[in-house]
């Protein structure tokens, strides 16, 4: 049991990460050090290849650091939803079928749920597909399913790698609203990977640039913008600033050179 003022949700320990390959070791993250605090928003920003998903996965377990080490505060890796970079919903169940899976690989009960999952597909705009097949819907579709599913079991963290990067803008605009409201609502803290600057700053309480080969922390930006947010920010000369300067360490730290 967590002491309910408790201000860290996340503490990332001089975490490094290298993967043995073919042609000798890769260091894939050198050192990086953050404290992600409860109920904030932080992006991690950077170049293809720069160690984003390995943090990431390392946060949620699902890979081992090398060196440093990941300390989650409250439920620990029970309380942790993750949304990946394509939905990896299963075509052969039901939307709702998807949604509850959590809970069936937790051996709970995917019927005490049921009530939970259609209300969150309803916030979603999902109402009525709950029985369709994930290859029904749209892409935009799917990937509100998968974030509907990450929050089946009410995660303390929610972990997002690249979500909407597959999307057409508009769907990916819309999406990011969606997901900007559901946050202020919930003050779930959040870890989300992006290549864009503008779903960065629109999106974050914190940006964290991520430079690579090896990957470490190069920036941390504070996004002075309040909540709720509309798309309508990006028209403030504010938002601009935010994102020629991101723009500017990304560029310093050579992420824009050609490969
Ligand atoms: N299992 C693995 N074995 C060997 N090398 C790996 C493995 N996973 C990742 N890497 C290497 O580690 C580095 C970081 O990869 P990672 O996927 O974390 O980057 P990323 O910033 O998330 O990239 P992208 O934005 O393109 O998804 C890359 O150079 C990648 O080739």
């Amino acid at each position: 049991v967590v002491p309910f003022d408790d201000p860290l949700a996340i503490e990332i320990d001089a975490v490094g990460k290298t993967y043995a390959s073919s042609d000798g070791a890769v260091t894939a993250l050198g050192s990086v050090s953050l404290d992600v605090r409860r109920g904030e928003f932080i992006s991690l920003l950077g170049p293809s290849g720069c160690g984003k998903t390995t943090l990431l996965r390392m946060v949620a377990g699902l890979e081992d650091t090398t060196t440093g080490h990941i300390h989650l505060h409250g439920r620990g890796l029970d309380g942790l939803g993750f949304v990946f970079q394509r939905d990896v919903l299963l075509n052969w169940r039901t939307i709702l079928q998807n949604v509850l899976l959590p809970i069936e690989f937790r051996g709970g009960r995917p019927k005490q749920y049921r009530d939970r999952a259609l209300a969150l597909l309803a916030t979603f705009g999902l109402a009525g597909f709950e029985n369709k097949r994930p290859w029904e819907l749209s892409g935009g579709m799917r990937q509100r399913a998968a974030i509907c599913r990450a929050l089946i079991d009410d995660p303390e963290l929610l972990l997002m790698d690249e979500p909407f990067g597959a999307l057409d803008a508009l769907t990916r605009d819309e999406l990011n609203v969606e997901l900007q409201t559901l946050w202020h609502r919930s003050r779930k803290t959040t870890l989300f990977v992006t290549h864009s600057i503008p779903e960065a700053v629109f999106l974050s309480d914190r940006v964290v640039v991520i430079s690579d080969k090896p990957g470490r922390i190069v920036e941390v930006l504070d996004i002075d913008f309040p909540r709720p947010r509309g798309l309508d920010i990006r028209e403030e000369p504010a938002f601009g600033h935010y994102s020629r300067h991101l723009r500017d360490v990304l560029e310093r730290h050579g992420a824009f050179r050609k490969r």
